[in-house]
């Protein structure tokens, strides 16, 4: 059995040990493992290397991914998808495993219908934890902590220096789960999300009744970076309330960083239960985390929006 492994679609901080541990998995079933470089790129230019356990003993602790990503756009059309099924056969391909998100599910689930002997399994590899069915993806925890640290720094002048709102804007796209965790830690006093809109004049009468409060030293108000509202409401709530407010922009740092041992504990039970899969003949599913357990999913569920439902908690 030889299986193909990328990472596609936005790198996330897990993907190194994931593809470590389909490494290790595949190769104790006696299967040979290809690592394409740039996702779907790499199966386009044939661009790829076999993978053993001794070349991947140092992918553990490595943010980013060592085989690189890519976004293929025109794999949308038929033509390519033919392309690199035709590639995959030469290369006697049977199966893919693909980590990333709901767009390369759905590409490899294209190369799936096009030559329904490549069996393909998705393992969820985006930091912005927004795949429809699992609780979990590679990446969030560590995505997580640096902005638990990020804040954890301004904090300190917050506190030292009271009188000041900080307005931070997270990654996670149109997706509010890392804005809004800091809520929930009790880091930042609300979230502003695609989820739940705020307009400016909202967001500035929250600011303006928190910082009534005569013992609270600093406000702190967390932005998911889809909102694309973070610099526009610092300024409106600094000129309308005359209040020293700070607009951070965590940017990518908070995409990169070395994997916590969270994201390696998942990227261990996400490529073991995709080898399985693979063992077992199983297709067109990806692996999902919920409740405790992983389990498979059909791969066409994550067209699905994952529904947030954070706010209660
Ligand atoms: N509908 C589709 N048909 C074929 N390929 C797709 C489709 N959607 C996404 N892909 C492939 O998957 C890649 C990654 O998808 P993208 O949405 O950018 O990232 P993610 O996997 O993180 O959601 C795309 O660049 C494209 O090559
Ligand atoms: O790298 P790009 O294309 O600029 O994408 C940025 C986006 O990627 C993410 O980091 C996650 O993207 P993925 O869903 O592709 O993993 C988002 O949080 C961010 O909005």
């Amino acid at each position: 059995m030889n299986i193909a492994v990328i990472t596609s679609g936005g790198d996330s901080p897990g993907m190194n040990p994931c593809v470590a541990q389909v490494v290790k998995n595949a190769t104790a079933l006696g299967y040979k493992v290809y690592g394409y470089r740039r996702g779907f790129l790499g199966i386009r230019d044939e661009d790829y290397i076999e993978l053993f356990p001794e070349d991947v003993t140092g992918w553990y602790k490595q943010g980013g991914t060592i085989l690189r990503t890519g976004r293929f756009p025109e794999l949308k059309e038929r033509s390519w998808q033919e392309k690199l099924v035709a590639n995959l056969k030469e290369n006697e391909i049977d199966a893919l495993i693909v980590i990333g998100g709901d767009g390369s599910f759905n590409g490899a689930l294209k190369l799936h219908e096009v030559d329904s002997s490549i069996n393909i399994i998705g393992i969820p590899g985006t930091i912005d934890n927004n795949i429809y069915g699992s609780d979990y993806t590679l990446g969030f925890d560590t995505a997580l902590n640096t902005q638990v640290r990020y804040i954890d720094g301004m904090t300190d002048t917050g506190l030292a220096m009271p009188g000041r709102v900080f307005f931070v804007e997270t990654l996670g796209a149109w997706d509010g789960y890392l804005a809004h965790s800091s809520v929930l830690m009790g880091m930042a006093d609300f979230s502003v999300l695609v989820e739940k809109p705020m307009s400016n004049e909202e967001i500035c009468r929250k600011v303006k009744k928190l910082m009534e409060n005569p013992k609270k030293d600093y406000v702190l108000v967390t932005f998911a970076e889809g909102t694309y509202q973070t610099i526009e409401a610092a300024n409106y709530v600094r000129e309308k309330l005359g209040l020293n407010v700070k607009c951070n922009l965590l940017g990518f740092t908070q995409r990169g960083g070395v994997p916590t041992a969270t994201d390696r504990i998942h990227a261990a039970g996400f490529a073991k239960y995709a080898v399985n899969a693979v063992a077992q003949g199983i297709s067109n599913k990806y692996v999902v985390y919920k409740n405790g357990e992983y389990s498979y999913m059909d791969i066409q569920m994550a067209s699905n929006k994952k529904q947030f439902d954070w706010f209660e908690l």
